[in-house]
């Protein structure tokens, strides 16, 4: 008899602890570290819907280069954010993607079902050169989808700029042929170029070069069309307007860490942000949350 009811293992990826999560035919294995969505799959023979680089060996404290990282309280470079988030940081040297990918959170709860699971994690509270009295939660819910919610809370008692995003690796048959949905009309910065000028987006969103962009009043359903795997994967956002378009081509996937000179052809991320005009700002007390809900269906 096949199981349906979900199954939780204990497993190590290199040196990181994990979760594996099987539920009917869906697997999902969530790092510790920075509570890190590392793969995730429908069906066995199925290609998985995240892209996890296969020079990811798992080592301690280093970012996991694929899966679904978490970029909190800043989005990218520091700098490059507005000046009320920049001044939240107190230190020298600012990590890229902020404080939180590279850390142990805490697994708070897991609540199951027969056809459900959701696991709780809280990232630690005192995070360096960053002195704010916050609480961040990411629920991680497996049922006949994926869905992230990342949820910061402002327990201090003065406004909190935050920029963040759900950084998604997706995997994908043939970046030369496969295109994004939904995002036509809105506009976008190429960070490439200037981080100035607004440009429309014409149509759907194909890739022919490095790319690496900021779309700003983003629809909350966007998708991936892709016609090598023959499958649509769609994203269903939630609290947030922004998203972060990324493919690094061949040069500065050479220069990736952890990221084959190939593996290019075979991912591209959409970022689930809230960045630039999209930042937040939670006046004491306040919670927000920014989610996202994965899906696959049969490209029709
Ligand atoms: O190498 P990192 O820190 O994981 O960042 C990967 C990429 O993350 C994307 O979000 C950025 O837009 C890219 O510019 C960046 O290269």
């Amino acid at each position: 008899m096949t199981r349906t009811a979900p199954l939780i293992e204990h497993v190590d990826h290199g040196q990181l602890p994990c979760l594996r999560v099987t539920l009917g035919d869906a697997e999902l294995v969530v790092a510790r570290q920075g509570a890190h969505v590392m793969s995730y799959r429908r069906g066995v023979s199925a290609a998985p819907l995240i892209w996890l680089s296969p020079e990811e060996d798992g080592v301690k404290g280093r970012p996991i280069r694929g899966g679904a990282p978490i970029c909190w309280p800043w989005f990218g470079a520091l700098a490059r954010n507005p000046a009320d988030v920049q001044a939240t940081y107190t230190g020298a040297e600012p990590p890229q993607h902020g404080l939180v990918r590279g850390v142990e959170w805490q697994l708070d709860a897991i609540d199951e079902t027969e056809s459900a699971i959701e696991l709780t994690f809280e990232a630690p509270s005192d995070l360096p050169n960053w002195p704010h009295l916050v609480n961040l939660q990411l629920r991680v819910r497996l049922d006949d989808a994926l869905h992230l919610d990342l949820t910061t809370t402002n327990k201090g008692d003065t406004a909190l700029p935050l920029s963040q995003a759900l950084h998604t690796y997706f995997r994908i048959g043939d970046i030369h042929q496969a295109h994004i949905e939904g995002l036509d009309g809105t506009g976008y910065l190429n960070t490439l170029e200037s981080w100035e000028q607004k440009l429309p987006q014409a149509g759907a969103v194909h890739f022919t070069a490095e790319t690496d962009r900021v779309y700003l009043g983003v629809p909350d359903l966007l998708a991936i069309a892709d016609p090598v795997l023959e499958r649509r994967i769609t994203l269903e956002t939630r609290g947030s307007t922004s998203a972060v378009v990324w493919n690094p081509w061949i040069d500065k996937a050479a220069r990736t860490p952890q990221f084959p000179d190939d593996g290019w052809q075979e991912m591209l991320c959409i970022e689930t942000a809230n960045v630039l005009e999209d930042r937040i700002v939670l006046a004491p007390g306040k919670a927000h949350t920014v989610g996202v809900t994965l899906r696959s269906t049969t490209l029709d």
